[in-house]
């Protein structure tokens, strides 16, 4: 792929950025912040999002976005799942015809309960098969210091999945390709509201059987959600569902664990989120919108519940937990 350009120069845009660029790829990343683009192109380095880490020659940065777009095969969008839309509407007339629109952001949207290439689709008015979505265990301090991982690259057109597949592959990072898009976003964006509840878990000082009964039960309910949303069964077995889970409900580099976590300490929303210095922890705000979701199509989330309740009803999660475990009791796969 000639070149790509990658908007949005936080953590995992510019973490991917140096993944295309590593894999021989052209890139283009738009900061919004003149300063974090200077940076880049002056010293190699994101100071406010990686600083320890040289970024590549072949990666530039500009706060230009049209010069950025301009002649990308793909355009990766780095944003807040929350932003995306409103950021995808003012680049939309500056999009190169034909080009892959890719979706690293995790999350499904408030009020209209749309995935993320559901609002790419409609904002961008091309066809399903023009979006991807990379999604998986992708901690991007990790990726960033070139620890091995393995990536799904999810689009309902096998080719252009091929194509990005070819353009992000190197010697620490192994994408797969799949077609169930559905399942794929459901699983990245499920998991970070049960990485949540993990973090609560840990906060109240509980130990590895309650993270993996979390887990587990997390996994159950997010694959109940996908059956209903017409999503693959076995994908929530693979990177996009199982995988991201596990990394992200375990990592204390999880924006969305750390957050649990303080809330499990008996932070309040306003000191976590302060806490989180800006960055982005998509589960507070997409347990509400999965939990909508959810109710729409009688799916029963527990957990996803307890989390939207901690969060913006200001239960204690030791009652959540009380409440999980009083639950009527059932078989395991009901
Ligand atoms: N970090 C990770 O390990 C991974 C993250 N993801 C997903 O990727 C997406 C992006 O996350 P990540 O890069 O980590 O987030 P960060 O919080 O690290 O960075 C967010 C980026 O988006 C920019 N931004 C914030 N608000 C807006 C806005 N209103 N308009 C335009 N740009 C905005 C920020 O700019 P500024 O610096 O100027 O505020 C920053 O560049 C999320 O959906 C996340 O779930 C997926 C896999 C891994
Ligand atoms: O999506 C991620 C790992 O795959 C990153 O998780 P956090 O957003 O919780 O940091």
């Amino acid at each position: 792929m000639d070149r790509v350009a990658v908007l949005g120069a936080g953590s995992w845009g510019t973490a991917f950025a140096k993944v295309l660029a590593d894999s021989g790829t052209d890139v283009v990343l738009w900061a919004r912040r003149a300063e974090v683009a200077d940076a880049i192109s002056t010293g190699r380095v994101n100071t406010d999002y990686l600083p320890d880490v040289v970024l590549p020659a072949n990666l530039t940065a500009t706060a230009d976005a049209d010069k950025a777009l301009d002649g990308a095969r793909a355009v990766v969008l780095a944003v807040p799942s929350q932003t995306l839309r409103e950021n995808l509407a003012g680049w939309r007339p500056s999009l190169p015809p034909g080009a892959t629109l890719v979706s690293l952001a995790k999350g499904v949207e408030l009020g209209t309960l749309k995935r993320m290439s559901e609002v790419v689709r409609e904002v961008a008015g091309v066809p399903e098969d023009q979006v991807a979505v990379v999604t998986g265990p992708n901690l991007a301090k990790e990726i960033a210091a070139e620890q091995p991982t393995a990536t799904v690259i999810a689009c309902t057109d096998h080719d252009r999945a091929v194509e990005l597949q070819h353009a992000c592959s190197n010697s620490y990072f192994r994408p797969y390709t799949n077609v169930d898009v559905v399942g794929c976003e459901l699983g990245g964006a499920c998991k970070n509201v049960i990485a949540l509840a993990c973090g609560m878990a840990a906060g109240m000082g509980f130990g590895d059987n309650t993270m993996a009964s979390i887990i587990t039960r997390g996994l159950a309910e997010t694959a109940r959600l996908g059956a209903a949303l017409g999503a693959d069964p076995l994908t929530f077995a693979g990177l996009a569902g199982l995988g991201d889970l596990v990394a992200t409900c375990a990592s204390p580099l999880s924006r969305n664990r750390s957050f649990g976590e303080r809330l499990g300490r008996g932070d309040s929303l306003a000191r976590a989120q302060e806490a989180a210095h800006g960055q982005v922890a998509e589960g507070v705000k997409s347990c509400s919108s999965i939990r909508e979701l959810a109710a729409r199509h009688d799916v029963d989330m527990p957990i996803t519940e307890g989390v939207h309740q901690v969060c913006h009803e200001g239960l204690d999660p030791r009652v959540l937990t009380a409440a999980l475990l009083g639950r009527e009791r059932k078989a395991e796969r009901q």
